[in-house]
């Protein structure tokens, strides 16, 4: 949803932030130019056979904003409200994202405009295997790896990589990552998102002398990162007081055993028909008196509108984009610490690292040593970043892409701008 809210949508945030980057950085002014653009966009058009016989026009899109650390890694989102400026700004997310956690990726995103949970699992495939082909000059496991984000999963992924394969004549399981496990996926991939998310949040509460129990914590968002988050907390002790989906909210002060919720989700659609809770809007939701807030659904979702309506002192962005500039301002004015999104969600462009790792050299790892690994990897990233924020006394988001950008400036000049 690149919509305008505060009169800024996502791209010309993402913009936003890096001419002030530039400048604090001291950027040279080529580096800034290069990085202010895309380096390729894509536009497909995707016909689709109906299964009432019926042909109908999607449209796609796949980004590579920066390809100087490595080749592109993002996932593809399926949402009615995809727009090529959202696709845009989410790409150049990842190029900060994959650069904060030091990955040797650049960084790219896909979408296509449709509604997924109007479409048959046929008309699904179809419209993934179209789409894929129309993509396969960009793909490959040394150009762009694309993964799974809003509204596609593994067996999306599945369809992408058979396809690409296809076309190729042998099997290119590392072409995406994300897969189902009997087709080369990673152990811990799924729930590798929220996984990074929780990481994150430990390390937080350590350094701010926080005690985990006891923590009470509102969730937006009830599909991969924010069930994921949900149960994995849970089964720490923190009180999960407040979830949400694209329907509305449930509220329960005493605690929501997430579990439960899923079985009730899975079984009406929504985590709205809970019993054991009041039923709340999302935007009552993110205004819940609590300690955590976790936004996992959406971008623009904390605004100017809401932000001095914000009570958790704690804020993990499992969501990119979450928060606007403006709301950004309000945050750190009311001293709410903020777990920026290329930080907190970055755990599952890790797990969908050690994939394709693990594909290329046709050797596979136990979910334990999957998880070390990602444990280790977000508890330093984190550490470097808290490190500078209190080094230069500026906010977590500020140091997580004073990081990133100067990680991809060097590596953008290193390998030379100029022909
Ligand atoms: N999947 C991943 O590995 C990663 C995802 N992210 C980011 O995390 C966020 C969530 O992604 P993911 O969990 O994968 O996506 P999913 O499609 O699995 O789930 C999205 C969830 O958000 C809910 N939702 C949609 N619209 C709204 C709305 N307007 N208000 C409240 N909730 C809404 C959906 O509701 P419903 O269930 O009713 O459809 C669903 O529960 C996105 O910003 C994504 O970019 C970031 C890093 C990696
Ligand atoms: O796993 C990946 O490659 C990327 C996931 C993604 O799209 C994201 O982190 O926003």
């Amino acid at each position: 949803m690149a919509e305008k809210t505060d009169g800024v949508n996502l791209w010309q945030a993402v913009v936003e932030q890096l001419d002030h980057l530039a400048s604090l950085l001291q950027l040279d002014p080529g580096v800034h130019a290069i990085l202010r653009e895309p380096k390729r966009a894509l536009e497909v058009s995707i016909p689709v056979k109906m299964d009432d016989g019926s042909l109908k026009i999607f449209k796609g899109f796949r980004v590579h904003h920066n390809l100087n650390r490595g080749p592109g890694k993002g996932g593809i989102r399926y949402h009615p409200e995809v727009t090529l400026d959202e696709i845009k700004a989410l790409a150049a997310l990842m190029t900060w994202k994959c650069a904060v956690v030091d990955l040797p990726y650049g960084g790219a995103k896909g979408g296509v405009i449709c509604d997924p949970k109007k479409l048959s699992p046929k008309e699904l495939e179809g419209l993934t295997r179209r789409y894929t082909s129309e993509l396969i000059p960009l793909l490959g496991p040394e150009r762009d790896i694309p993964a799974p984000d809003v509204g596609t999963n593994s067996q999306v992924m599945a369809w992408i990589m058979d396809t690409f394969s296809m076309d190729k004549g042998y099997s290119v399981p590392s072409v995406v990552t994300g897969k189902p496990l009997s087709i080369g996926g990673s152990q811990g991939r799924e729930g590798a998102t929220a996984r990074g998310c929780v990481f994150s949040l430990l390390e937080a509460l350590k350094v701010l002398g926080q005690s985990p129990e006891s923590q009470s914590v509102v969730i937006q968002g009830f599909g991969n990162v924010g069930r994921h988050v949900a149960l994995d907390l849970y089964e720490r002790g923190f009180q999960i007081i407040g979830i949400s989906d694209s329907q509305g909210g449930i509220y329960n002060p005493q605690g929501l055993n997430p579990q439960e919720l899923y079985e009730c989700k899975l079984k009406t659609g929504s985590v709205v028909h809970f019993p054991q809770g009041e039923r709340i809007t999302n935007q009552e939701l993110l205004e819940l008196e609590c300690d955590i807030l976790v936004p996992a659904a959406l971008e623009h979702q904390i605004t100017g509108a809401n932000a001095s309506q914000i009570k958790a002192q704690l804020i993990v962005e499992g969501a990119n984009g979450p928060t606007t500039p403006e709301a950004d301002q309000i945050l750190e004015e009311k001293g709410i610490f903020v777990i920026p999104d290329i930080l907190a969600n970055a755990g599952g462009v890790v797990v969908s690292y050690f994939e394709w790792v693990q594909g290329l050299q046709a050797y596979f790892w136990s979910y334990e040593e999957v998880d070390q690994k990602l444990e280790r990897l977000m508890r330093k990233a984190f550490l470097d970043v808290y490190e500078l924020a209190q080094k230069k006394k500026v906010s977590m988001r500020l140091a997580a892409h004073m990081i990133a950008v100067s990680r991809v400036a060097e590596a953008t000049r290193l390998r030379g701008i100029y022909p």
